[in-house]
């Protein structure tokens, strides 16, 4: 494929060009140690979303507490939540030292809703760390540069709002190791749709990643996409919010997680296109005689067979948290007028 000469390259992949430059910075950069000194009284809390996470939950947990709970005082609060999971990942997380909260005991009053993305704020709104570290519950090599590099522009820079991990990404796939061919989505769907709508982020080497932090004054200021379009719609809203400048990446080395088969993917890929669709609108780059069917016809070959399953990737969201906080005060307030008003 040809080279676009450079004076062709819109503005915003310039800006990412000088962005990737001045905000990437490696685990190895940020000693433990330096953090704890520059973490003060900031408080900093773990979010593990996990469905079906039985085998790797628990290591991840049991090695955030040895190592940045018992022998740093890094990590105040380690919290998974358990996403529907139908096997022991919820006894396990807990048996490793995590406190361990369902999906749908976090406000209890609000219609459920299945995905990562909706477990992340429930996450999100049942801690109270100011620093907000995200990740995934099926990593396989899980190490403790994994939160602190993640923590680190956040605990030295207080410019910067939120610091997204960046990987090389193998494919392990029937005993076979196949570098750098992981990723399947972000390359084939988020990569090439972050370049076409929003170019100033496409420094962010791994943009689908799992592996986050920030600050909770700004994470709970936006919405949370219920599925997999999460990280998307993350650092889409983030980048209206707080500028790419306030955003960050951190090189956390090699990643190795649990692969989805490829109807799953397909899934995720819809929910991902979904999202973007949203997001066009919302900014009003796109005006739409019709919104993008909610249906995704899959043809699944299972036993020999050809069954069609029809899925529902239309997007969900959650609302920022901080307007469902003052939305329940003043409802709050509307029911028990004097004790409230006394009390705040
Ligand atoms: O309904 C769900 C689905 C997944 N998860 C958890 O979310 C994490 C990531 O999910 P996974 O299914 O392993 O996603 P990947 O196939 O690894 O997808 C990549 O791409 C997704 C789309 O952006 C991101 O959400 C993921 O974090 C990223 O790793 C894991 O801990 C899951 O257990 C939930 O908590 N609830
Ligand atoms: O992030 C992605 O692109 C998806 O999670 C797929 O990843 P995989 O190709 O490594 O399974």
């Amino acid at each position: 494929m040809a080279d676009v000469p450079v004076s062709s390259h819109g503005g915003g992949i310039a800006a990412a060009q000088r962005w990737l430059r001045r905000r990437t910075s490696r685990a190895a950069d940020w000693r433990p140690e330096r953090l704890v000194a520059a973490k003060g009284d900031t408080r900093v809390s773990v979010i593990l979303p996990a469905r079906n996470e039985e085998p790797t939950v628990g290591p991840i947990v049991a090695t955030i507490r040895r190592e940045l709970v018992e022998r740093l005082p890094l990590v105040d609060e380690v919290l998974v939540v358990d996403s529907h999971s139908t096997d022991r990942t919820g006894a396990v997380a807990a048996e490793a030292g995590a406190r361990v909260v369902h999906q749908d005991a976090v406000f209890p009053e609000l219609p459920p809703l299945p995905g990562k993305g909706d477990a992340m704020w429930k996450g999100l709104a049942a801690t109270r760390g100011d620093i907000v570290v995200f990740v995934d519950a099926d990593l396989r090599d899980f190490g403790p540069h994994f939160v602190t590099g993640l923590l680190g522009p956040l605990l030295t820079d207080p410019t910067v709002s939120f610091v997204k991990g960046a990987y090389e990404r193998p494919l392990c796939l029937d005993g076979r190791v196949e570098k750098g061919a992981g990723g399947r989505v972000t390359e084939l769907v988020a990569r090439p749709l972050i370049n076409m709508f929003w170019p100033e982020l496409a420094g962010f080497v791994q943009p689908l990643a799992g592996e986050y932090a920030g600050r909770r004054e700004v994470l709970e200021l936006v919405p949370f996409v219920a599925h997999y379009g999460v990280e998307l719609g993350l650092l889409v809203d983030l980048l209206e919010l707080v500028g790419l400048d306030a955003m960050a990446q951190v090189d956390l080395g090699y990643r190795v997680h649990k692969h989805q088969p490829v109807p799953m993917l397909g899934r995720m890929a819809a929910q991902i296109m979904h999202t973007a669709w949203s997001r066009l609108e919302r900014q009003r780059r796109l005006v739409a005689t019709a919104p993008p069917s909610p249906a995704l016809l899959q043809f699944l070959v299972e036993d020999g067979a050809a069954p069609v399953r029809v899925c529902d990737v239309r997007l969900r969201e959650r609302p920022c948290l901080a307007s469902l906080r003052v939305a329940a005060r003043r409802a709050r307030g509307r029911r028990a007028p004097t004790a409230d008003r006394i009390g705040h």
